[in-house]
């Protein structure tokens, strides 16, 4: 049985216009008009115990929604989703125990109290043995490099004091399973390299499964052996970054845009990325 599957994933979101200036409220208060956003269009993929994925996709491709609906933070109106064979939406007080959800645009720390404190909320809430949760929470507080903001609260911290800390919140309870929605947005270089060498260090010795979406293409050169790529709500590809460089080598060589093999080496991630997306009119309109 895979860690995650996900079968032809369906999901719309409906969205109230109406038109500009007072008038337009007003009719909008006569007459609703709804418009539909297709978010997913049947995504599948399997991800097995263990896995590191780059989840990949331009702006609105439907990546955010995916992991929302992985973390049984929404129902899908179509399709199968299954996290160790249970649906997460449905079993979800069991399967939030399970996983690890970090949003890099959003914090799950508490804005007012400092970290250490949210820490400890947190092992309440998630009921982690009291000498288990100490031994964790220690060592990421180590490794995350957070001792000395422990007694800062959320508010006062830069964007990297706070990245790391909610890397830590997210996995004080022990999860085998991590979520990573953009971990790496904002962060300055250092950052960005402690984040990804943590990241790393939790699924290679801790077998942890990592699902990771990110725009900066160093973190999964770095991270990813294998690569799902959505655009408009749709799977374009399922490999190895490597296969993505070689279709996009091949394209630009039918199109007579000859790359040799040593400009194919060369040839930055992001380019091979950019590329990508633009064979597959996968970009936003
Ligand atoms: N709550 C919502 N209500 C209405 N539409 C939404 C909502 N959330 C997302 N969408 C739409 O669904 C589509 C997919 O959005 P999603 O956030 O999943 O994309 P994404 O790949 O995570 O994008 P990004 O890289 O910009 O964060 C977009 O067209 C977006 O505008």
């Amino acid at each position: 049985m895979p860690h995650i599957l996900v079968d032809r994933l369906v999901k719309t979101y409906r969205i109230s216009e109406r038109d500009p200036g007072l008038a337009g409220a007003v009719r909008g208060l006569l007459r609703r008009r709804q418009r539909t956003v297709e978010a997913l269009a049947g995504v599948s993929f399997a991800l097995e115990r263990g896995e590191l994925l780059g989840f990949i996709g331009p702006n609105g491709a439907g990546k955010s929604t995916t992991i929302k609906i992985l973390a049984g933070i929404l129902r899908p109106d179509g399709g199968r989703v299954e996290v160790d064979g249970r649906d997460p939406f449905e079993d979800r007080e069991r399967h939030v125990g399970r996983i690890g959800v970090v949003f890099g645009q959003r914090t799950q720390l508490w804005w007012d109290l400092p970290i250490g404190e949210g820490f400890d909320l947190l092992r309440d809430i998630y009921r982690v043995d009291a000498a288990r949760y100490r031994r964790t929470r220690d060592e990421l507080v180590s490794l995350l490099k957070l001792e000395r903001v422990l007694d800062q609260p959320v508010r006062q911290l830069s964007l990297g004091q706070r990245m790391r800390a909610e890397i830590a919140a997210a996995l004080l309870h022990e999860p085998e399973l991590l979520f990573l929605d953009e971990p790496t947005i904002g962060l300055d270089a250092p950052s960005k390299l402690a984040v990804r060498e943590f990241v790393r260090r939790a699924n290679r010795e801790r077998g942890t499964t990592v699902l990771l979406t990110t725009h900066d293409m160093h973190d999964i050169e770095a991270l990813a052996e294998r690569v799902i790529v959505i655009g408009h709500g749709r799977v374009l590809a399922d490999s190895p970054v490597e296969a993505l460089r070689a279709q996009v080598a091949a394209a630009g060589i039918a199109a007579d845009a000859a790359i040799d093999e040593d400009e194919r080496e060369d040839l930055a991630i992001e380019e091979v990325i950019s590329r990508f997306y633009a064979m597959h009119g996968a970009h936003e309109a």
